[in-house]
């Protein structure tokens, strides 16, 4: 999509497990795009319109078996619909960088991955909800599980959302999800380790935007 000026906005995505510093990042990488002298529109999902940020505390707050994954993935895919609809595309056609914490590869790894539903399905909802509009690349950051766990712990101070709560084995199957679909999409996908220091990592991570720059 081109913007006044002839500039194409980009579509960044973070994706990953709880705690391996996806929030960190997109506020790193939103600032050094803006010190290059682009528009950028920092997000996150579920969430990012009044409407999708209602479905996000329906989604995270409540009992464990609020919802069956078939609610669940539907709930988030109308998330995605109304924050695509009146944030993503609008930014994009005006030339803005999005980068966006999570969206539909998270939907696929924890909803179809861990959660026993079809990818495909994720992808069909992903199409009605939101025409498939996908990332032009997707960086996905990986720690170990139990790192990544203490990463969060110390963050929320003990009180970790629904998915948060899952056990370990749920956020190891989150995990080899994530892993599966880059390996899938190696033109889209970026994996970076953030074990390092967040200064380190997010050099890491401009340097694998480096071929999207103008
Ligand atoms: N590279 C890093 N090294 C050490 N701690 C980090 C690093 N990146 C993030 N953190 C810390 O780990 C916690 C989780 O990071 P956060 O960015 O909130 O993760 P996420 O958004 O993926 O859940 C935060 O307290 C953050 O300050
Ligand atoms: C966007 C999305 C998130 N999720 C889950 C992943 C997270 O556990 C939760 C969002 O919580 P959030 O607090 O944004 O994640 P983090 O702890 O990484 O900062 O919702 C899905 O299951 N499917 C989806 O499509």
């Amino acid at each position: 999509m081109t913007g006044r000026g002839g500039h194409r906005g980009r579509f960044i995505t973070l994706e990953g497990g709880e705690g391996v510093g996806k929030s960190t990042q997109l506020a790193l990488l939103a600032g050094a795009l803006r010190a290059r002298g682009f528009e950028v529109v920092e997000t996150r999902e579920p969430g990012g319109t009044p409407g999708a940020e209602a479905i996000r505390a329906l989604l995270l707050s409540g009992e464990a078996d609020r919802w069956n994954p078939q609610a669940e993935a539907l709930l988030f895919a109308a998330a995605r619909s109304d924050h695509v609809a009146r944030v993503i595309r609008p930014a994009l056609e005006r030339g803005a960088w999005v980068v966006c914490d999570r969206y539909v590869d998270s939907n696929r790894a924890y909803q179809s991955g861990a959660s026993g539903l079809a990818d495909e399905d994720m992808m069909a909802l992903h199409r009605i909800g939101s025409a498939g509009l996908m990332p032009d690349r997707t960086f996905l950051l990986t720690l170990p599980v139990d790192q990544a766990q203490t990463r969060a712990g110390a963050r929320d101070a003990g009180l970790p959302d629904r998915f948060g709560a899952r056990g370990r084995d749920f956020h190891e199957k989150v995990a080899g999800a994530f892993a599966g679909y880059a390996a899938r999409e190696p033109e889209r996908f970026r994996v970076i380790d953030t074990g390092a220091g967040k200064e380190e990592v997010h050099a890491s991570i401009l340097a694998a935007l480096a071929d999207l720059m103008p």
